[in-house]
């Protein structure tokens, strides 16, 4: 089966042509489909958006929380000058699972919500006419699959989703797919690794191929020049004076690999964008390029009005102008991978970003936060199946990001439950499985909650830096008690400073819920006034510890979450809307953040 994730280029020898828009659609909640033959296509559906997440669309409740299986199908042309050439789909991703089927024929399974995976369809199709590409997608959720909850039956009958985690179970074709003809003989992957010298730079790379033919590789700098090449699958690029990849001053080379002997008519050809940079800790430093940087951002979600967690450029580029406006460098990809178009932008934007699996809701007392069960989550049966899934997207998310300047840091946790002791051997594979995947060799990483302190947590040899999720001022002190909240937070930060902190560490979620447009003075809690003194709150704390090397707040903008008497139409802790506007709070980080230097 292809397992190269290299993101689509099209060239002379291969292109790509994206199979957007409209698609059939209907849901399977008997799971017939199969027995009446929906994987050779069907015209019986709705027209469905791709990429998009299907719930929106519908104006029925059955149709927006449908949890089982769905289907897409739509009919795609292969020329018969794709004779010959390597055939394939790739799916940017399907949330949460797949079946892919063309013409009839199944071609592969896929499960993961948020990462892509290839299709080999070249033994299925018809050169020169019309095929049928299936989608068979399903969105329950378990807790032997990432993201974690649990799917229950109503009394109705009808299914539905218990997540152990604070977003909507958006779910369908979200991200693009793509017809992919490639060469027979052709580049698989490439890694890349660099050493600075001085003023000069040493750009390591490896290429993968699946054949023999010769290697060619050049680096050209931003006006087209090239500045190095070299022969053969591993080997060095010499950069002279090279122009280093800054936080929030990208600088970007491209890279071209090409295959075969006649430089003239290659076999294949890849290119790439990359940027020169190398990252590091050192105590509780972060550096880049060996300078000290302070990360300051947001946590954010894939989330929209209409597409839902579709990936969205209109979106995309809109929340770039407003943290570049408000002055920050940096954001969590929370709670999940995201399009590599995100990464794209963060390495033209200079942004630093820490990649996160989806695996969020590994701990019992947030499913209780989120109505679950109180029972250790890391001793069940589901954890065998768990682990195997959890690391797999581990080595798939690193695969995919590893060449990005922007990545800064793996995170492979969201708040699990590490005050367990059960949860000791789960990280210690997760964490050994890992060490070797990012040949950059990046930080590895968590978030932890209130609950997981210095005191408590059982796992904090682990992570090569720390990132704390605190809450007081909203989920306890809030309102007039804030400052036992403050209190609290400072006796914390002092113990972790008596306790000889020897990791950077950085709050990666902090904030409080605010409904856009209420005012009270003095302020109360859901008011604009109160968001801002919370933040205030957090950042008098930070600006007390030097230990303290980043503050992300959490969320960039308001986002769907599951309906429940703790959500006003999902989670209000945006520092933006949900279409984009800005609250008070916004005004107050511009203020604070753009008075310090763009990477500190
Ligand atoms: C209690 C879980 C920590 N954190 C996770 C994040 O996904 C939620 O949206 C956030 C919140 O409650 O606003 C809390």
């Amino acid at each position: 089966m292809e397992t190269s994730l290299l993101y689509p280029v099209t060239n002379d020898q291969r292109t790509d042509q994206k199979l957007d828009g409209l698609w059939q659609f209907k849901f399977d909640e008997t799971k017939q489909g199969v027995k009446d033959g929906w994987e050779t296509g069907f015209h019986d559906g709705v027209s469905m958006p791709v990429p998009a997440s299907f719930n929106d669309f519908f104006t029925d409740k059955e149709s927006r929380e449908y949890t089982g299986d769905f289907w897409y199908s739509r009919k795609f042309f292969v020329p018969s000058a794709a004779k010959g050439k390597a055939l394939f789909l790739r799916f940017d991703a399907v949330t949460h699972r797949a079946t892919i089927f063309v013409n009839g024929k199944e071609i592969r399974s896929h499960e993961g919500g948020f990462l892509p995976f290839t299709a080999d369809i070249s033994s299925a199709v018809h050169y020169g006419a019309e095929n049928t590409v299936v989608v068979k997608g399903n969105n329950e959720l378990s807790r032997e699959a990432l993201p974690a909850g649990d799917t229950i039956t109503l009394r109705n009958g009808k299914k539905m989703v218990r997540p152990f985690f604070d977003f909507y179970n958006y779910s369908g074709l979200n991200r693009s797919v793509h017809l992919l003809t490639l060469p027979q003989e052709r580049v698989l992957d490439y890694t890349t690794t660099f050493e600075l010298n001085g003023q000069d730079a040493t750009v390591n790379y490896t290429v993968t191929t699946n054949g023999d033919a010769p290697v060619t590789v050049s680096l050209a700098d931003a006006d087209g020049q090239v500045v190095a090449t070299a022969q053969g699958k591993e080997g060095a690029l010499q950069v002279k004076n090279a122009h280093l990849w800054q936080v929030r001053n990208a600088y970007l080379y491209t890279l071209t690999i090409q295959v075969g002997d006649d430089a003239q008519t290659p076999v294949d050809t890849y290119t790439d964008r990359i940027g020169i940079r190398t990252i590091k800790i050192s105590g509780t430093n972060i550096l880049v390029n060996d300078k000290p940087i302070y990360l300051k951002g947001f946590g954010r979600h894939e989330d929209s009005p209409f597409a839902g967690r579709a990936f969205d450029l209109n979106v995309e580029k809109k929340d770039f102008a407003l943290m570049k406006w408000i002055g920050a460098n940096s954001f969590r990809t929370s709670h999940y991978p995201y399009d590599e178009q995100v990464y794209k932008i963060a390495d033209e934007e200079g942004f630093l970003l820490t990649d996160e699996v989806p695996a969020v809701g590994f701990k019992m007392a947030a499913a209780a936060f989120l109505g679950g069960l109180n029972q250790s989550f890391f001793k069940g049966p589901w954890l065998k199946k768990l682990h195997e899934r959890h690391i797999d997207q581990i080595r798939d998310l690193i695969k995919r990001d590893k060449n990005h300047p922007s990545v800064l840091a793996w995170s492979l946790f969201n708040e699990p439950d590490t005050i367990d002791e059960n949860a000791v051997p789960y990280f210690k594979q997760i964490f050994d499985e890992s060490k070797d995947l990012d040949p950059q060799s990046r930080p590895r990483t968590f978030t932890l909650s209130e609950d997981d302190t210095i005191e408590t947590s059982k796992v904090l040899d682990f992570p090569d830096f720390y990132m704390l999720n605190r809450y007081p001022g909203w989920y306890h002190f809030g309102g007039y008690q804030i400052s036992d909240g403050e209190a609290g937070l400072r006796d914390e930060m002092d113990k972790w400073q008596k306790a000889g902190v020897t990791k950077p560490v950085v709050f990666t979620e902090f904030g409080a819920d605010t409904e856009a447009g209420l005012h009270k003075l003095p302020s109360v809690m859901w008011t604009e006034e109160y968001q801002v003194e919370v933040l205030k709150m957090f950042s008098r704390v930070f600006d007390d510890y030097d230990f303290i090397k980043g503050e992300q707040v959490w969320n960039l903008a308001d986002f769907q979450t599951v309906e429940g008497n703790m959500r006003v139409n999902g989670n209000k802790k945006g520092i933006f809307t949900r279409d984009r506007q800005p609250k008070e709070a916004a005004f107050f980080y511009h203020d604070r953040w753009n008075k310090l230097p763009l990477d500190y």
